[in-house]
């Protein structure tokens, strides 16, 4: 792992680590390329302000659900080229129902370059300290379609209220959210701007 970078599970180890593209419980089926082992990998600035927002939603009774952090270059390409096979719809009903999955790209919920290359952007949700059990955010990690917009109408009140607990949560530490997953959130003072790695996670 190059300099600058940390394994959060050792930042906080509170959390839940629940790495989706480690295991075939993800939109394309299989485990991703580049995922060696089912571990969240931070830049340390970006790990340091994460571990703030665990302690204060800590303090308000609850714990971090990590779906993806760092990702390499290579688990994206893996994502276009499975995006290129239109036969390949064996996750469809699960993660795209309504979409066609050569347009999940232009549609904005996957990047051929995506800032999780850069090492300092998140998959997150939020689960209950005490029951472990997972907030209602109204769609699942990854449903790819309008309900995953943060400002969608189609979801509850309360259901908001938990995306904006998380979403005041890490904008307090300086993370942007993303309209149009509520899950995704970039560092903004982020150490590695440009920098696209892919290096495997493991
Ligand atoms: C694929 C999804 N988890 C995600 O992270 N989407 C954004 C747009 C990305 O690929 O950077
Ligand atoms: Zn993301």
């Amino acid at each position: 792992m190059p300099n600058g970078f940390v394994y959060l599970d050792e930042i906080i180890p509170t959390a839940q680590y629940e790495i989706r593209y480690y295991s075939a419980n993800n939109f394309t089926g299989t485990r991703v390329d580049g995922y060696k082992a089912p571990l969240a990998i931070f830049s340390k600035t970006a790990a340091t302000a994460l571990k703030k927002v665990s302690d204060d939603l800590e303090r308000k009774g609850y714990i971090l659900r990590i779906y993806d952090a760092y990702r390499p270059q290579k688990a994206v390409n893996h994502f276009v080229r499975w995006s290129q096979d239109a036969g390949d719809i064996k996750m469809k009903l699960q993660y795209y129902p309504k979409l066609d999955k050569q347009n999940l790209f232009k549609l904005g919920f996957i990047a051929k370059k995506s800032g999780h290359s850069r090492g300092s952007t998140i998959d997150l949700s939020l689960a209950d300290k005490k029951t472990g059990a997972l907030v209602d955010m109204g769609s699942p990690y990854d449903f790819f379609g309008e309900i995953s917009y943060y400002n969608t109408s189609l979801v509850s009140a309360k259901q908001h209220a938990n995306r904006k607990l998380l979403k005041d949560a890490m904008a307090k530490h300086g993370f942007k959210p993303y309209s149009k997953e509520w899950w995704h959130f970039t560092l903004i003072k982020e150490p590695f701007p440009k920098q696209y790695f892919t290096f495997n996670v493991e």
